[in-house]
């Protein structure tokens, strides 16, 4: 029985079923007839055995009708965590794929994202990827927003508001030779990158973070980059940004800024390499950068849907966990065209298959490891880990009721299947049909409650 320090608090709910989940040690933890119970402030209270039930609930004082028990074909596992997602460009995922990461920000992306100067547009959009991200299961997101500071802070208050945990960013770029009205000076960049840095924390949201977001390098002059890695400093603040994600990308990196050794150290340099930022993609970091990821404590977002889609290119995520740099997986809407996590989870095994292909000698990656990079990696990824990522007891109960077998749903079991099988196809086959309930923070949050 793992227990606390058997505080006061009182328990709201417990179930009794099987759990699902990673540790540090075991990609896969599985722990059968199993008792969970959350107490009235989000958080586990305790992880025990269905037989130690009249023990735990002397000890926790709760009734025989706290429990629910799951049925034999669901699972409790811990809510995915989106380390990558683009909230503004919703409208059009599922669309637009037909160009390299250039010419696609130039031609979709920076024309969309500057029509959220219009907050009912924005409101329409933000609600939409709020609520289909937390159905598919999204328990924590890492979203992008645009340079709007108005929207982004509304988009602090969506996810606040559908109860989603979250890290919101405010978009930053001072060069933009494309689409020029969608760009800001470097003195409007800070000043409002700090406006919604004091508002957003002002408003005292439980679940939702400001993160500072310098689009990446080729949006940014090497001051502005400079200026928003002190106010993260000065702030305590997460840092999220793109790098390396295809070669052109690189090449312009190298043209734009030719005293940098490496597209890392450009970030490096200007101190937004820390133990809370999260880049996306990295497909082409050399080993020397990936070191400097792990002695800096930067993350990765691994984002494959997207790498597939505007042909940037393959992640070697062996290559990454080899590396001990914290790693987490990203749905990056609308560059990837799905914004479920099990999607990401999917094309993460597809290309380490690839890999594979490509050499016979390539280890290839176990469905439990993935599992463990869209839960728990994607905490550490965004130091969101001692709040989230598992069933740890003290931690935020952050969890998906799970059945296999929900009726109408995509899985047809023949007969009971080992928990491991379980979650193998819903990985592999399931999706939000199956996802009976969402928890962030001890709270369902699906299905939503009605207004
Ligand atoms: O996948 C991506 N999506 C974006 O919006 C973006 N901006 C810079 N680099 C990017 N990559
Ligand atoms: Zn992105």
């Amino acid at each position: 029985m793992e227990t606390p320090d058997k505080s006061s608090t009182a328990i709201a709910f417990v179930y009794r079923g099987t759990l699902v989940h990673s540790t540090p040690k075991e990609a896969l933890q599985i722990l059968e007839d199993a008792l969970l119970g959350v107490d009235s402030e989000g958080k586990i209270a305790f992880i025990g055995e269905g037989n130690e039930s009249q023990k735990l609930s002397e000890v926790f004082r709760f009734s025989p009708s706290a429990v629910t028990q799951l049925d034999q074909h669901e699972f409790l596992m811990p809510g995915m965590i989106d380390t990558h997602i683009h909230a503004s460009q919703y409208s059009y995922a599922g669309t637009a794929l037909d160009m390299p990461l250039l010419q696609w920000l130039n031609n979709y992306t920076f024309p969309v994202e500057s029509q959220f100067k219009d907050l009912e547009f924005a409101n329409k959009v933000y609600t939409q990827v709020v609520k289909r991200t937390l159905r598919n299961g999204t328990t924590t997101a890492c979203y992008f927003a645009t340079i709007h500071t108005d929207a982004a802070l509304l988009l602090g208050q969506i996810t606040n508001d559908f109860g989603q945990r979250a890290l919101v960013g405010k978009v930053c770029m001072d060069r933009n030779d494309a689409v020029q009205h969608y760009r800001e000076t470097s003195q409007e960049s800070q000043d409002e990158t700090n406006r919604f840095i004091k508002e957003l924390l002002n408003r005292k949201y439980p679940l939702v973070k400001p993160v500072v977001t310098p689009r990446f390098a080729p949006s940014c002059t090497e001051a502005l980059l400079a200026q928003l890695g002190a106010t993260a400093k000065n702030n305590n603040l997460h840092i999220q940004s793109h790098i390396s994600e295809n070669l052109e990308e690189i090449k312009l990196v190298k043209e734009l800024f030719p005293k940098s050794e490496s597209y890392s150290d450009v970030y490096h340099k200007c101190n937004l390499l820390t133990d809370k930022t999260v880049m996306a993609h990295g497909c082409h970091l050399s080993d020397k950068e990936l070191a400097l990821f792990r002695e800096t404590g930067a993350a990765l977002s691994h984002c494959p849907n997207s790498n597939f889609s505007l042909c940037s290119g393959l992640l070697n995520v062996r290559n990454v966990l080899n590396h001990k740099v914290k790693l987490g997986l990203g749905t990056d809407v609308a560059g990837g065209y799905s914004s479920s996590m099990l999607d990401a989870v999917r094309r993460t095994l597809d290309g380490s298959k690839v890999l594979t292909i490509q050499d016979r000698e390539h280890k290839t990656l176990t469905f439990e490891e993935v599992f463990r990079l869209a839960t728990l990696g994607g905490s550490q990824a965004l130091s969101l880990d001692e709040q989230t990522g598992n069933f740890q007891v003290g931690k935020d109960f952050d969890a998906l009721r799970v059945n296999v077998a929900a009726p109408g749903g995509p899985i047809d079991l023949i007969k009971y299947e080992e928990p491991q099988i379980r979650l193998e196809k819903f990985l592999n086959l399931g999706d939000d049909r199956n996802i009976v309930e969402v928890f962030v923070a001890g709270r369902k949050v699906v299905p939503f409650r009605e207004a």
